[in-house]
Protein backbone atom coordinates (compact mmCIF):
# COMPACT_ATOMS: atom_id res chain seq x y z
CA UNK A 1 0.00 0.00 0.00
CA UNK A 2 1.12 3.55 -1.22
CA UNK A 3 -0.03 6.19 1.53
CA UNK A 4 0.56 9.93 0.98
CA UNK A 5 0.03 12.29 4.05
CA UNK A 6 -0.24 15.83 3.38
CA UNK A 7 -0.28 18.66 5.78
CA UNK A 8 -0.46 22.84 6.39
CA UNK A 9 1.14 24.07 8.76
CA UNK A 10 2.00 27.71 10.41
CA UNK A 11 3.70 26.97 13.26
CA UNK A 12 4.97 23.34 12.92
CA UNK A 13 2.25 21.63 15.02
CA UNK A 14 0.44 20.00 12.64
CA UNK A 15 3.74 19.08 10.87
CA UNK A 16 4.68 17.09 14.23
CA UNK A 17 1.47 15.59 13.92
CA UNK A 18 1.63 14.52 10.18
CA UNK A 19 5.40 13.32 10.41
CA UNK A 20 3.96 11.13 13.80
CA UNK A 21 0.85 9.67 11.66
CA UNK A 22 3.32 8.52 8.56
CA UNK A 23 5.27 6.80 10.89
CA UNK A 24 2.53 4.98 12.24
CA UNK A 25 1.48 4.00 8.71
CA UNK A 26 4.65 2.88 7.78
CA UNK A 27 4.26 -0.08 10.12
CA UNK A 28 2.45 -1.37 7.11
CA UNK A 29 2.63 1.18 3.78
CA UNK A 30 5.35 2.65 1.51
CA UNK A 31 4.35 6.44 2.95
CA UNK A 32 5.39 9.82 1.56
CA UNK A 33 4.91 12.95 3.63
CA UNK A 34 4.09 16.21 2.27
CA UNK A 35 3.86 19.68 3.07
CA UNK A 36 0.96 21.51 1.14
CA UNK A 37 3.41 23.66 -0.57
CA UNK A 38 4.66 20.77 -2.34
CA UNK A 39 1.98 17.81 -2.36
CA UNK A 40 1.19 16.70 -5.39
CA UNK A 41 -1.80 17.82 -8.07
CA UNK A 42 -3.47 16.09 -9.08
CA UNK A 43 -2.59 12.79 -6.28
CA UNK A 44 -0.70 10.34 -8.42
CA UNK A 45 -2.47 6.96 -9.53
CA UNK A 46 0.00 4.87 -7.43
CA UNK A 47 -1.31 6.48 -3.90
CA UNK A 48 -4.13 4.01 -2.32
CA UNK A 49 -4.76 6.05 0.49
CA UNK A 50 -4.47 9.64 1.23
CA UNK A 51 -4.12 12.05 5.13
CA UNK A 52 -4.95 15.18 4.65
CA UNK A 53 -4.26 17.46 8.04
CA UNK A 54 -4.14 21.16 9.13
CA UNK A 55 -4.60 23.47 11.28
CA UNK A 56 -8.31 24.90 12.27
CA UNK A 57 -8.86 28.62 11.94
CA UNK A 58 -11.47 30.16 12.45
CA UNK A 59 -13.50 26.89 12.65
CA UNK A 60 -12.69 25.46 9.85
CA UNK A 61 -9.43 24.89 7.34
CA UNK A 62 -7.97 28.10 6.58
CA UNK A 63 -8.34 30.68 4.50
CA UNK A 64 -5.67 33.55 2.74
CA UNK A 65 -6.52 36.13 5.63
CA UNK A 66 -6.44 33.69 8.14
CA UNK A 67 -2.92 32.40 7.37
CA UNK A 68 -1.97 36.37 6.75
CA UNK A 69 -3.34 36.90 10.33
CA UNK A 70 -0.63 33.93 11.49
CA UNK A 71 1.87 35.20 9.84
CA UNK A 72 1.86 38.67 11.66
CA UNK A 73 1.61 36.79 14.92
CA UNK A 74 4.95 35.01 14.75
CA UNK A 75 7.84 34.43 12.18
CA UNK A 76 7.51 31.31 11.91
CA UNK A 77 4.37 31.44 10.23
CA UNK A 78 5.76 33.71 7.52
CA UNK A 79 6.19 31.00 4.90
CA UNK A 80 3.41 29.18 4.87
CA UNK A 81 0.36 31.94 3.47
CA UNK A 82 0.45 30.99 -0.60
CA UNK A 83 -1.42 27.58 -0.22
CA UNK A 84 -3.27 26.04 2.41
CA UNK A 85 -5.39 22.35 2.34
CA UNK A 86 -8.29 24.40 1.06
CA UNK A 87 -6.58 24.82 -1.84
CA UNK A 88 -5.05 21.96 -2.47
CA UNK A 89 -7.68 20.17 -1.91
CA UNK A 90 -9.81 22.05 -5.01
CA UNK A 91 -6.80 20.95 -7.15
CA UNK A 92 -6.53 17.11 -5.81
CA UNK A 93 -8.54 15.82 -8.81
CA UNK A 94 -11.50 13.03 -8.28
CA UNK A 95 -10.68 10.57 -5.66
CA UNK A 96 -12.61 8.08 -6.49
CA UNK A 97 -11.23 4.53 -5.68
CA UNK A 98 -9.13 6.00 -3.12
CA UNK A 99 -9.17 5.48 0.62
CA UNK A 100 -8.89 8.94 2.74
CA UNK A 101 -8.92 10.25 6.47
CA UNK A 102 -8.58 13.56 7.64
CA UNK A 103 -7.11 15.07 10.86
CA UNK A 104 -6.40 18.91 12.55
CA UNK A 105 -5.13 20.45 14.76
CA UNK A 106 -7.37 22.29 17.32
CA UNK A 107 -6.50 24.36 20.37
CA UNK A 108 -8.30 22.91 23.84
CA UNK A 109 -11.01 25.62 23.93
CA UNK A 110 -14.48 25.47 23.51
CA UNK A 111 -14.45 26.71 19.95
CA UNK A 112 -16.63 25.13 17.66
CA UNK A 113 -15.43 23.90 14.34
CA UNK A 114 -12.91 21.95 12.75
CA UNK A 115 -10.56 21.95 9.95
CA UNK A 116 -10.96 17.99 10.11
CA UNK A 117 -14.56 17.62 9.74
CA UNK A 118 -14.66 20.21 6.60
CA UNK A 119 -11.38 18.60 4.96
CA UNK A 120 -13.12 14.83 5.64
CA UNK A 121 -16.24 16.43 3.97
CA UNK A 122 -14.76 17.39 0.93
CA UNK A 123 -12.74 14.80 0.46
CA UNK A 124 -15.91 12.47 0.60
CA UNK A 125 -17.05 15.16 -2.23
CA UNK A 126 -14.11 13.83 -4.13
CA UNK A 127 -15.03 10.41 -4.31
CA UNK A 128 -12.77 8.85 -1.47
CA UNK A 129 -13.34 6.37 0.50
CA UNK A 130 -13.14 7.50 4.33
CA UNK A 131 -11.40 5.18 6.45
CA UNK A 132 -11.96 6.45 9.70
CA UNK A 133 -13.49 8.88 11.30
CA UNK A 134 -12.23 12.92 11.32
CA UNK A 135 -9.76 12.84 13.85
CA UNK A 136 -8.33 16.23 16.59
CA UNK A 137 -5.67 17.03 17.93
CA UNK A 138 -4.81 19.43 20.48
CA UNK A 139 -2.26 22.35 21.18
CA UNK A 140 -2.28 24.28 24.30
CA UNK A 141 -2.45 28.04 23.02
CA UNK A 142 -3.68 29.44 19.82
CA UNK A 143 -0.07 29.27 18.47
CA UNK A 144 0.73 25.41 20.19
CA UNK A 145 2.68 24.17 21.29
CA UNK A 146 1.03 19.99 20.91
CA UNK A 147 -0.25 19.29 23.99
CA UNK A 148 1.85 16.29 25.80
CA UNK A 149 0.91 13.09 24.20
CA UNK A 150 -0.43 14.38 21.29
CA UNK A 151 2.99 13.46 19.29
CA UNK A 152 1.92 9.74 20.27
CA UNK A 153 -1.62 9.59 20.15
CA UNK A 154 -1.07 10.53 16.45
CA UNK A 155 1.38 7.55 15.76
CA UNK A 156 -0.84 5.61 17.38
CA UNK A 157 -3.64 6.68 14.55
CA UNK A 158 -1.31 6.25 12.20
CA UNK A 159 -1.26 2.33 13.00
CA UNK A 160 -4.87 1.92 12.82
CA UNK A 161 -5.21 3.75 9.92
CA UNK A 162 -3.04 1.45 8.04
CA UNK A 163 -4.91 -1.34 9.75
CA UNK A 164 -8.14 -0.14 8.15
CA UNK A 165 -6.79 1.00 4.85
CA UNK A 166 -5.10 -2.93 4.40
CA UNK A 167 -8.46 -4.41 5.55
CA UNK A 168 -10.59 -2.91 2.87
CA UNK A 169 -11.00 -5.44 -0.48
CA UNK A 170 -9.30 -4.00 -3.70
CA UNK A 171 -6.50 -1.84 -2.28
CA UNK A 172 -3.16 -3.84 -2.06
CA UNK A 173 -2.72 -4.72 1.70
C1 LIG B 1 -5.87 33.01 12.56
C2 LIG B 1 -6.06 31.83 13.49
C3 LIG B 1 -7.36 31.37 13.77
C4 LIG B 1 -7.54 30.28 14.64
N1 LIG B 1 -8.81 29.82 14.88
C5 LIG B 1 -8.97 28.72 15.68
C6 LIG B 1 -10.28 28.16 15.89
O1 LIG B 1 -11.30 28.62 15.36
N2 LIG B 1 -10.39 27.06 16.69
C7 LIG B 1 -9.30 26.50 17.28
O2 LIG B 1 -9.44 25.50 17.98
N3 LIG B 1 -8.04 27.00 17.10
C8 LIG B 1 -7.85 28.09 16.32
N4 LIG B 1 -6.59 28.58 16.10
C9 LIG B 1 -5.44 27.88 16.70
C10 LIG B 1 -4.86 26.91 15.68
O3 LIG B 1 -5.68 25.77 15.59
C11 LIG B 1 -3.42 26.56 16.03
O4 LIG B 1 -2.65 27.69 15.72
C12 LIG B 1 -2.94 25.37 15.21
O5 LIG B 1 -3.55 24.18 15.66
C13 LIG B 1 -1.46 25.20 15.30
O6 LIG B 1 -1.08 24.35 14.25
P1 LIG B 1 0.22 24.67 13.38
O7 LIG B 1 1.35 24.83 14.36
O8 LIG B 1 0.41 23.49 12.52
O9 LIG B 1 -0.04 25.92 12.60
C14 LIG B 1 -6.40 29.66 15.25
C15 LIG B 1 -5.12 30.14 14.95
C16 LIG B 1 -4.94 31.19 14.09
C17 LIG B 1 -3.55 31.67 13.77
Amino acid sequence: MHALVVYESMFGDTEQVARAIAEGLSTRAVVRVVSVDGAPTPVPDTVDLVVVGGPTHAFGMSRPNTRSSAARQDERAAGGTDRGVREWLAAAGPLHGRLAAAFDTHARTRLPGSAAGAIDRRLRHLGARIVAPAHSFYVTGMQGPLDSGERDRALRWGVDLAELAAAVPGRAG
